[in-house]
């Protein structure tokens, strides 16, 4: 199988005005690759860097450094037309941890999705009106859910309409960040269930980002562990969450609360 996502080297510094000064390295040297219907996860703690990995990786944010190849197309640099944007929207979609900021608060959720319809796709009304219903069965929202405003939904609710906003696009590459962190766990169970079989029934790829293990091992594949802003492990989740290798991840790990689970003594 090819690989759908492939980065190298990447590296983010923030801050730095100027040759000589320092700034802040929030990514460094960063290289790892998914292969097309893959689920790779990205965990560390707050601040080792996730976030502006998956920003670089949708163009929210411009690397220091490095390259970043989606679809076999280099997106290092910002696209130059707002057709180049729109196609790399197609490629890759981002569905954040609180999608109340980022819905519109006077949309209904149909009109969410019939907006992000028409700007990637020649449907008619009626084709759309049909899509909206087929992108709320998938992710499980009824027509009636759909019909109200952000403000009438449950958390797991407007998270779901996220997601089906970043389906609407027919993305091939979908980048969950912290997607389902803010959730209760027993939504959380469903929203997860839902995106495996999404990702089943369309083979599209996802990059997990989450400081959850517990999420992780349910949704991927392959993991990279990050820390300060390099990776210090890698390979099939299995393997790395049940004989992690580095410190590190052994310290994550033990930090996830479970029976007879005591709080791991930080590492000194
Ligand atoms: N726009 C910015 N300007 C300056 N520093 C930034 C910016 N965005 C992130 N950083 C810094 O980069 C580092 C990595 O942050 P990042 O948000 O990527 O980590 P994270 O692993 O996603 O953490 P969290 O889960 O808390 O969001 C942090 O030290 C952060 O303060």
């Amino acid at each position: 199988m090819n690989d759908i996502v492939v980065v190298r080297d990447l590296t983010k510094v923030f801050g730095r005005r100027g040759r000589k000064a320092q700034g802040l390295v929030a990514v460094s040297s960063v290289s790892f690759s998914v292969q097309a219907g893959g689920a790779l996860g990205i965990v560390g703690e707050s601040g080792s860097g996730k976030t502006t990995l998956s920003r670089m990786l949708v163009g929210l944010e411009r690397p220091t450094s490095g390259s970043i190849t989606i679809c076999d197309q280099d997106r290092s640099k910002p696209a130059r037309s707002l057709a180049a944007q729109r196609e790399r929207a197609r490629q890759i979609q981002i569905v954040f941890q609180d999608p109340y900021t980022s819905l519109d608060r006077r949309q209904t959720g149909a009109d969410c999705l019939a907006e992000v319809l028409r700007l990637h796709s020649d449907l008619t009304a009626t084709q759309r009106d049909h899509r909206i219903h087929e992108l709320g069965d998938q992710v499980g929202l009824s027509k009636a859910t759909l019909a109200s405003r952000p403000a009438a939904l449950s958390g797991g609710q407007r998270q779901r309409l996220a997601i089906a906003r970043a389906l609407a696009a027919s993305p091939q590459v979908l980048v969950l960040d912290e997607a389902v962190s803010a959730l209760d766990v027993s939504v959380q169970a469903q929203v997860l269930n839902r995106l495996a079989d999404i990702r089943e029934e369309l083979g599209i790829t996802y990059l997990f980002v989450s400081h959850d293990l517990a999420v992780i091992q349910q949704i991927t594949d392959d993991v990279i562990v990050m820390r300060h802003g390099g990776i210090v492990e890698r390979g099939s989740t299995k393997d790395v969450l049940t004989e992690p290798q580095h410190e590190y991840t052994k310290l994550l790990r033990d930090s996830v609360p479970r029976p007879g689970w005591t709080p791991a003594k930080p590492a000194h």
